[in-house]
């Protein structure tokens, strides 16, 4: 499903943390999220999943306007990995997955084997099957994160939206995390501090002060200028001599 965003803008007291943001990303495409601390990524994920509402523009789902549509509808389509969600709650790990399936159940569509394969099979995605039984707050920062992202599966949305879901992990975890990702047939928008990994996106977007300052294919945006104007380092950009990739090295901040 498609996701478009439309001349957002988004402020808080008055001050504008979000200007004229244009965005569409078509089915099944994975887009990175990429820009230096609070250029805004958090805040425009939070306008795409209909959790915050601009203050101008609108977000289109489809081509459905978000707010046109309450938040189970919403739910039915788009699941948000959050960077720090958390509970209190003493809730086992197969019950924080479960949470996933919310979106879906009615009185007419009570839980069911199907929703139980679901939650396995997104704690299996994730590799965290062997721990279904643990209490959540017993878990590593890195554990909580793929729990979190087997909610979102369990979700089965059409467009997941990622917010920094590597933080973290082990690189093991990381690398598989982003491969799942790229794999399912839904549309992603993924935040990503790690530019080598951002290379791996369809296309990416770069945010800086609260503007959306380019986007496209991530050899053409993260250039040597890009990572010196936006992210105010200096680097070597080389291909890769096994395959050919295009590989950032990081020198120096300016
Ligand atoms: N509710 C709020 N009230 C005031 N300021 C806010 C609020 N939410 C975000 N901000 C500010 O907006 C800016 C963008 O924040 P945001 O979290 O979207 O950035 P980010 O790109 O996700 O950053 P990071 O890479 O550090 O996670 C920051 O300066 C932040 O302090």
């Amino acid at each position: 499903m498609q996701l478009t965003a439309q001349k957002l803008d988004w402020s808080v007291h008055g001050t504008p943390l979000l200007i004229d943001i244009n965005l569409a990303v078509e089915p099944g495409q994975t887009f990175g999220l990429v820009g230096p601390n609070g250029s805004g990524k958090t805040s425009l994920l939070r306008l795409l999943a209909g959790l915050n509402k601009p203050k101008a523009g609108q977000v289109l789902m489809g081509s459905q306007p978000l707010h046109n549509l309450k938040q189970r509808a919403i739910a039915q389509s788009i699941a948000l990995v959050e960077q720090q969600a958390d509970t209190t709650d003493r809730i086992s790990v197969r019950d924080v997955v479960a949470l996933g399936r919310t979106p879906f159940l009615t009185a007419l569509r009570p839980w069911s084997t199907e929703d139980d394969a679901i939650v396995v099979q997104a704690l299996v995605d994730v590799d965290m099957a062997h721990m279904a039984d643990r209490l959540w707050h017993t878990l590593s920062g890195g554990e909580r994160q793929r729990v979190h992202i087997a909610r979102a599966l369990a979700q089965q949305p059409k467009i997941l939206l990622l917010d920094e879901p590597t933080n973290h992990l082990d690189i093991r975890h990381q690398l598989s995390i982003l491969e799942l990702v790229r794999q399912l047939p839904v549309t992603v928008i993924i935040s990503l501090h790690d530019l080598n990994h951002a290379m791996e996106c369809d296309r990416i977007g770069v945010m800086d002060g609260g503007r959306l300052v380019d986007s496209g294919p991530p050899k053409e945006v993260l250039t040597a200028f890009r990572l010196r104007q936006t992210f105010g380092v200096y680097a070597d950009i080389f291909a890769d001599p096994i395959d050919g990739s295009q590989m950032m090295r990081f020198r120096n901040a300016i």
